[in-house]
């Protein structure tokens, strides 16, 4: 289960933004190794104090454990035949890392094995610095290719994952006065990207903007019409990113004065993070009540929803009977950014493929 991680406690908040400003899947910085280190140094102390406003620490390990926990009981017992299963957290910037998956899958003597996204949408700066990291490991820590890796990189318009937004919205939408529930906007609000990486092609702009029409026909289907926007939050530094930017857009709100309460909806991500907690949950519902919206009511992420799990059960599913199609399926996907970074995973992969067939 591939995700970013975040940082369990004040003392791994400088590792883990070293982590995000030195990887070249996710930005590239004339001098890296030093601008990325200062940049990382000079913003520790800013995120510590977010992080402790949320309780000290990302709360990712603790529901991807649950996740995981549940997922495997799940393929246990509609699958026995090809269990026992096992889940393994792979993070980029925190222990447990992928390195450590790796070594304990080798330690294990497991054979097959699923390299699952845990970012619904793909990018190439999130799901694609997972496989590239990935890629490099494997080399490294088994180097006679032993073990078999299919991999599931994308799967926002999964039906399961567009019933959890629905219902979760719906019931979001039950907690506002009657008089106003059917016309507050709905804002979707998902992780920006810099301009530059929309440009190049990386899909993930349009793999989000898929999740919500697929969400916004079925809530369509049970009768909720209600408007809706997708707005784009978290940007970081001077670069040109992706937007409309969400803090614009409440201003926007307040300013015209003609909806008092906001429903937002965090669709890029499976599980409560200092983006959810202290962005949307501190940082901007400050900001909404301080331009006159009353109600900013935020949707929970998936967490430890059954629903979700019951999506992600699926998903390993239907790739543990069909594996030769979903492999080729991103084969013929990661030609998305161009880049010579994803060209490794494709190879790999194509490799992979190879030896399947
Ligand atoms: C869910 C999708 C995400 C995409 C796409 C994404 C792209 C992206 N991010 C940065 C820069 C930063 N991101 C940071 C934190 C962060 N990013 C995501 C998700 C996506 N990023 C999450 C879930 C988190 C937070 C995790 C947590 O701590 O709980 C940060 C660090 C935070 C900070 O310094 O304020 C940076 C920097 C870029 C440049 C980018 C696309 C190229
Ligand atoms: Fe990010
Ligand atoms: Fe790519």
């Amino acid at each position: 289960m591939l995700n970013m991680g975040g940082p369990r406690n004040a003392s791994e908040v400088n590792s883990y933004l070293k982590g995000i400003f030195l990887d070249r899947d996710i930005m590239r910085l004339p001098f890296q190794d030093t601008l990325g280190n200062f940049i990382a140094n000079k913003r520790t102390s800013k995120v510590q104090h977010e992080y402790e406003l949320i309780g000290g620490g990302s709360p990712l390990e603790k529901f991807s454990l649950i996740q995981g926990q549940k997922l495997v009981e799940n393929l246990d017992s509609i699958s026995p035949e090809t269990g026992p299963h096992k889940a393994y957290l792979g993070f980029r910037y925190n222990e447990p890392t992928t390195k450590t998956a790796i070594q304990q899958i080798i330690k294990d003597d497991v054979k097959n094995v699923i390299a699952f996204s845990q970012y619904p949408q793909y990018s190439c700066s999130t799901s694609g610095s997972s496989f590239n990291d990935l890629y490099k490991l494997q080399k490294q820590l088994d180097p006679k290719q032993s073990i078999k890796w299919s991999f599931i990189d994308r799967w926002g318009t999964d039906p399961l994952f567009v019933k959890y937004y629905s219902d979760a919205i719906q019931k979001s939408l039950g907690k506002l006065d009657p008089s106003v529930r059917d016309s507050v906007p709905i804002l979707f609000s998902a992780h920006s990207v810099p301009l530059y990486v929309v440009l190049k092609g990386d899909s993930y702009a349009n793999e989000v903007g898929a999740s919500v029409g697929c969400v916004m026909r079925e809530l369509r289907d049970r009768g909720v019409v209600n408007p809706y926007k997708l707005i784009w939050q978290s940007q970081v530094g001077p670069l040109k990113w992706l937007g409309p930017a969400t803090d614009e857009v409440i201003k926007k709100y307040g300013k015209e004065g003609v909806y008092k309460d906001l429903v937002v909806v965090p669709i890029a991500f499976t599980s409560d993070h200092i983006e959810t907690l202290y962005e949307l949950g501190i940082e901007y519902r400050d900001l909404a009540n301080s331009v006159g919206i009353k109600n900013f009511v935020v949707v929970e992420p998936p967490n430890g929803n059954e629903t979700f799990t019951n999506c992600i059960t699926n998903i390993v599913h239907k790739q543990m009977q069909n594996s030769k199609r979903m492999n080729y399926q991103i084969l013929s996907r990661c030609f998305d950014c161009d880049s010579e970074q994803c060209g490794i995973t494709k190879n790999w992969i194509k490799a992979q493929l190879s030896s399947l067939l």
